[in-house]
Parts: C-alpha cells; structure tokens; sequence
C-alpha cells in the first residue's frame, strides 16, 4: 500500500513502530557491539557447510539486492556456535550506504562500516518453513559480515554485474552456482547475541552471529550497488538504493557473548 515502509524520512526507521510495534521490543537489531565482550569458552566454532548450496536467482525487493537459495533441503547448512540444531541457507543480501558514506547495520565500538551483508538461515528441524520459523524465538540465525573498503574483492563482481540486471524493484534473473563461502574472511571468531530482523515485521526471532573480521571490497564495487534502485520500472520517480540501514537499537540488559 501506499505507506509502505523503506528508508525515507517519510516512511524509515524512526516511524517504522507505528506499523510495526514491535520496533521497540526488547531484543531489537542492529546493536552497538561494545569494545569489552564476555568471552564464553564454551561456545565452539560456527561450521558453515555451503559445499552443495543451490543459488536460484538474484533479486531486488525494493530495500535490497537478495540471492536466494534453494531451502527443500539440509544442502547448505551452519551449525555450532550458539547453535543447538543446524540452520538452513535462505537468502543472502546487503545493506550500504551512500558514496564516501558508511552503511552497516551494526557497529563495533561506534564505528560502522561501509556495508554489511546478511545471511539468512532458518532452523528446518523445529519448523516446517521459513514464514513459521521467522515468527520463533530460535526460528533464525543471520550470519552478519562487514563489508570494508580497499582492494577490489576478487569474487564480489558476479554479484555486482548480476545487480545490473536487477536494477528495478520488481526484477528477478537467474543466478546458479554461486557459493557464499567465497565471501567468507578468512576468520570465523565472532560475536553472538539474540535479536531480530533488521526491517519489518522486524520480528525478535534471530540468532546473531557477527564475524570480528571484515572483507574487503573496493569503492568501484561498492558503487556499483548504488546503481540499483529503491522505485520501480513503471514509476517516475528514480530513487538510487543507498542507506538502506537501520541504526543501533538499546541493547536492554541483553548479554553479548564473544568466541574465542
Ligand atoms: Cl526474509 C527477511 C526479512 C528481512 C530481512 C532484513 C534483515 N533482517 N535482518 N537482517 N536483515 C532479511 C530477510
Ligand atoms: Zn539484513
């Protein structure tokens, strides 16, 4: 409908409550990661098992580019970590700011970096699909990983020439064969903490898992994510995508656990 939710003044975070009640819950994402966390020891290592992951296509919803993955199955699956069942793979999508701008989501002692990419996982062994997961408490773990600048990425450019095919809301193409792990830093110590999805229905189902280390892309790439669009073919208006983030939330007395 006509009001629907995005990242302008009219319709961004800070009225998002209106619709969305639950945008001032108590387990609320993104959040300030402090510079002291609690080291848990008991806490082992997230497993990433994406050897036989399904890419399908390559989208844009309108708030950002999503890769979306074939989910009928256990192929690609994380556990460990905080987790007590295996997480299917879903999608995987970014947020970024504006040109010379940063866009994270979370940030690390205040600093923000300059884009943030998401994988979305699901737990399939207590849920019989995504929508029923995401309403649950442990429905859905994020793997977050921060996105600085330098070198160019030597695998990010199949994602960002596939952008320039989806460069309207709406549009869909193909996208097979692509496996995440390459987008992987070479570090998985991470930060753990219980909080929810970063847009609406914003609900308070997700296991966070955030990588200390960032990867690095350069500007040229970053750039070319601003060539996609927030509008559609059809409307008149061009809206660049860019600062589709949401900024930190209060953290209310939650415990943030750091692995090794
Ligand atoms: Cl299915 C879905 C819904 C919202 C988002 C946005 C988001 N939530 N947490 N991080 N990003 C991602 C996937
Ligand atoms: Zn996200």
């Amino acid at each position: 409908n006509g009001n629907h939710w995005g990242y302008s003044k009219e319709n961004g975070p800070d009225v998002w409550h209106k619709n969305y009640p639950v945008a001032l819950g108590s387990r609320q994402s993104p959040i300030d990661i402090p510079r002291q966390v609690s080291h848990d020891p008991s806490l082992g290592p997230i497993v990433l098992d994406y050897d036989h992951c399904t890419s399908i296509n390559i989208s844009n919803n309108g708030h950002s580019v999503v890769v979306n993955f074939d989910d009928t199955d256990d192929r690609s699956v994380i556990h460990g970590g905080p987790l007590e069942n295996p997480y299917r793979l879903k999608q995987f999508h970014f947020h970024w700011g504006g040109k010379g701008c940063d866009g994270s989501e979370h940030t690390v002692a205040g600093n923000s970096y300059a884009s943030e990419l998401h994988l979305v996982h699901w737990n399939a062994v207590k849920y019989q699909s995504f929508d029923q997961a995401a309403t649950a408490p442990d429905g859905l773990a994020v793997v977050g990983i921060f996105l600085e600048t330098g070198d160019d990425h030597r695998w990010l450019h199949t994602i960002t020439d596939a952008m320039y095919m989806v460069k309207y809301k709406g549009s869909v193409t193909d996208f097979k064969g692509f496996n995440p792990k390459c987008l992987l830093p070479s570090n998985l110590h991470f930060w753990t903490y219980l909080g929810s999805l970063t847009t609406p229905p914003l609900h308070e189902s997700v296991t966070w898992i955030l990588l200390k280390e960032p990867i690095v892309v350069s500007e040229k790439q970053l750039g070319k994510f601003r060539l996609v669009l927030f509008t559609g073919e059809e409307e008149d208006q061009r809206l660049r995508m860019e600062n589709n983030f949401r900024t930190p939330q209060p953290l209310k007395g939650r415990r943030i656990r750091s692995s090794n």
